[in-house]
C-alpha cells in the first residue's frame, strides 16, 4: 500500500471510531455509498426511496436527513471487506468485487442497476478486433490485464489453463489495442467502450448487479438488521417503481367486462362507481413497456379520460 492509500485509510478508521462516540448515544447505522461508477445512480436512487444525501465536494462523509444513518463514500471495491470487519454495517457495491474479495457478508437485496441503465452488468473476456484467437483455450500462454485478478485467476485455474495475469488500475480496454496485453477481463455495460476500442468479446465471466450487503455482526442487533431490512425494501420499491406506471381511466358500463379483461394489474384493478353516470373509474398499474400497446387498445373498446402516471415506490 502507498502512503496516500495508508493516510487515508487511517483517516477513514479515525472518523468511524469517532461516529461510535455518537452511536453510544443514539443508535446509527453506518452505511456505504459507492464512489465511482455507481455513485450517481445510488444517491438518486436514496433520494427516490426517501433519503436525501448531500455531497460535498472532496469530502467523503455526505450528509444524510436521517439521524439514524451515517453515510460513508467508499471505493465499491473496498466495500465489501470494511461490512466484514464491521468497521461498516452495510452498504451497496457490486456482486463483482465482493465475489473478488472473498468476503463473508450477507446480501440482503440484489438491486440491479447500473451506471446508466436498470440492466447486470457483464465482465467478459475480450481481444482486439484482428486478433487471431477467437476461443478461451486460445488464451494459453498469453498476457492478461483486469482489474479483476482474483475471479479471473479461478478461472484460468479451474481450466488448467497457464495464462499471465497483471492487474490493471483503469482503462484497461486501451491496453488490448496498444499490445501491452493479448487479452482484458472487463466490466462492461452499453459495450460502448468495447466498440469505441474495436475489441472483440469471446467470452463473458460473469454478470453482476448491484448489491445491497450488510455484516453478520450488524444483523445480529434487532435494530440495526430492522433499519437494513427496512432500507432494502424502499430502495427496491423505487426501483421497481421505476419499470412500472399507473393507468386510470373512465369506462362505459356495457364495454366494462370486455376491458377489465384486457387490463393487466398486480392484484386486481381498483373500481368505483362515477357519481349518477352509467361509468366507472377504473385504475390500475402497469409495466410500462406495455403502455405503447394497451392505451390504444382501451381507447378503442371505448374507454375515455385515460391517464398515465409515474409511481415513487411499489412496494
Ligand atoms: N458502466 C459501468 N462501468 C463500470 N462499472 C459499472 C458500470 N455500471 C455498474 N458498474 C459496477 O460498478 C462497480 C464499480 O465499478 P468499477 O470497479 O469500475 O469502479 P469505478 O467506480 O468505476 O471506479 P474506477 O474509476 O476505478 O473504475 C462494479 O461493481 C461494477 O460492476
Ligand atoms: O460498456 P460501457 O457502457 O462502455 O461501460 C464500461 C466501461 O465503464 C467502466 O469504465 P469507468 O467509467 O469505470 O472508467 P475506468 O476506465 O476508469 O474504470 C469500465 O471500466 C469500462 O471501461
Ligand atoms: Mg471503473
Amino acid at each position: 500500500m502507498d502512503d496516500d492509500n495508508a493516510g487515508g485509510e487511517k483517516s477513514f478508521a479515525l472518523t468511524i471510531i469517532i461516529s461510535r462516540t455518537i452511536e453510544d448515544i443514539m443508535s446509527v447505522l453506518k452505511i456505504g455509498i459507492p464512489k465511482g461508477s455507481l455513485e450517481k445512480a445510488t444517491i438518486a436512487l436514496f433520494e427516490k426511496s426517501g433519503w436525501k444525501i448531500k455531497m460535498a465536494s472532496r469530502n467523503y462523509f455526505p450528509e444524510v436527513d436521517d439521524p439514524e444513518l451515517s453515510v460513508y463514500i467508499c471505493r465499491p471495491q473496498e466495500m465489501s471487506r470494511y461490512i466484514e470487519d464491521g468497521l461498516l454495517d452495510a452498504g451497496i457495491t457490486g456482486k463483482d468485487w465482493t465475489l473478488e474479495n472473498e468476503s463473508d457478508v450477507v446480501v440482503i437485496e440484489d438491486l440491479v442497476y447500473s451506471k446508466v441503465s436498470k440492466k447486470p452488468t457483464r465482465w467478459v473476456i475480450a481481444v482486439p478486433g484482428d486478433s487471431p484467437i477467437t476461443t478461451v483455450e486460445q488464451l494459453d500462454g498469453k498476457r492478461i490485464s483486469t482489474e479483476l485478478v482474483n475471479v479471473t485467476q479461478s478461472f484460468f485455474k479451474e481450466r488448467n489453463m497457464n495464462v499471465d495475469i497483471s492487474f490493471s488500475w483503469g482503462a484497461t480496454e486501451a491496453k488490448a489495442v496498444s499490445g501491452l496485453a493479448d487479452a482484458i477481463v472487463e466490466v462492461t455495460e452499453t459495450e460502448a467502450t468495447i466498440r469505441a476500442h474495436g475489441l472483440r468479446v469471446i467470452h463473458e465471466l460473469m454478470q453482476s448487479n448491484t448489491q445491497l450487503i450488510a455484516s453478520h455482526q450488524a444483523l445480529e442487533d434487532s435494530w440495526k438488521k430492522e433499519k437494513i431490512n427496512d432500507i432494502a425494501m424502499l430502495l427496491q420499491g423505487a426501483l421497481r417503481a421505476d419499470k412500472i406506471v399507473a393507468l386510470k381511466m373512465n369506462v362505459p358500463e356495457e364495454r366494462f367486462d370486455e376491458i377489465l379483461e384486457i387490463l393487466p394489474s398486480v392484484t386486481a384493478p381498483t373500481v368505483a362507481r362515477l357519481y349518477k353516470q352509467p361509468w366507472f373509474s377504473v385504475e390500475t398499474v402497469i409495466s410500462e413497456h406495455q403502455v405503447r400497446d394497451l392505451i390504444p387498445q382501451l381507447k378503442k373498446i371505448g374507454a375515455e379520460g385515460i391517464i398515465e402516471y409515474s409511481l415513487n415506490k411499489v412496494i
